[in-house]
């Protein structure tokens, strides 16, 4: 396949090693570093699909240039979903195609899998509380993480007695707290903890190494060509 990466920090460099070595393509690199490297002027006709890891504040806009010029996207980036909801009417409204994922491993998607029945489980049960909390590298510019956010809304769905999460301590019994630790070169781990009186259950995520979000995307990639519209791991992985 020929791919466009979109970004090239740690993420598009693992990218790139791991696309090569599959036999992938790499056609274009967008990134700061290449200051002559545009998205407005890439001809898009010269790859299959991009792959765009960049930064909160540029995705939007590197995902609407993928779409108006009809060029398939996986992105990775976090921090940027509250223009999800246009990017989705951008999708449709071009017949394009666009997958996105707060994180692309697998050991993290059957988390999410499990943080929802385990939600729904410890709600029936009741006597829990319930915090959310996670753990990476210094560089890390957003906070929570995109995957925090994606177990917290999943936590509000099932276990309706918490309605709205806060980025620290919770204050009242309906807030779910989404606690995060910026230190060294973590990877990324996520932790869900339920404690009672009587006992602690946690679910645990820790990414030893970035190589399941790079995996994860290079199949996004190599499935999003020929599929129109929003997708996530979910239709990828049947999970
Ligand atoms: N979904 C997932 O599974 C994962 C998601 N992520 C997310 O991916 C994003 C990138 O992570 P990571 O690679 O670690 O970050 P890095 O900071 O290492 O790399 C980001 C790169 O994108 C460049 N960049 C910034 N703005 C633009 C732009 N407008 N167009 C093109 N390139 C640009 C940066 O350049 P410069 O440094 O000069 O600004 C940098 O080279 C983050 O949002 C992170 O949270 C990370 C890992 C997994
Ligand atoms: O910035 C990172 O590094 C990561 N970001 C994603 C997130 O915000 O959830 C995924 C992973 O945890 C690594």
């Amino acid at each position: 396949m020929k791919l466009l990466l979109i970004g090239y920090g740690k993420m598009g460099r693992a990218i790139e090693a791991r696309a090569v070595a599959r036999g992938h393509q790499i056609v274009g690199i967008i990134d700061p570093t290449y200051p002559e490297a545009n998205i407005a002027d890439f001809d898009t006709t010269t790859a299959d699909v991009a792959i765009e890891f960049t930064h909160p504040d540029a995705a939007f806009a590197n995902v609407q240039a993928c779409l108006r010029q009809g060029l398939p996207v996986v992105c990775g980036s976090t921090g940027w979903l509250h223009h999800f909801q246009e990017a989705v009417k951008l999708c449709q409204t071009n017949d394009g195609s666009l997958f996105y994922a707060s994180n692309y491993s697998v050991g993290v998607n059957l988390f999410f899998h499990f943080n929802e029945y385990i939600a729904t489980k410890m709600h029936q049960f009741g006597g829990y509380d319930v915090q959310v909390r996670e753990i990476h590298h210094t560089q890390k510019v957003d906070q929570p993480s995109g995957t925090a956010l994606t177990a917290a809304e999943a936590i509000l769905r099932h276990f309706p007695s918490k309605t709205i999460w806060r980025n620290e301590a919770a204050q009242a019994p309906n807030e779910l707290a989404v606690l995060s630790e910026r230190t060294g070169s973590v990877v990324g781990t996520h932790i869900v903890t339920y404690t009672s009186e009587a006992d602690t259950l946690e679910l645990k995520h820790e990414a030893h190494t970035r190589d399941g979000f790079v995996d994860g995307a290079l199949l996004a990639a190599e499935w999003l060509p020929g599929h129109q519209g929003v997708f996530g791991m979910k239709d990828l992985l049947g999970i």
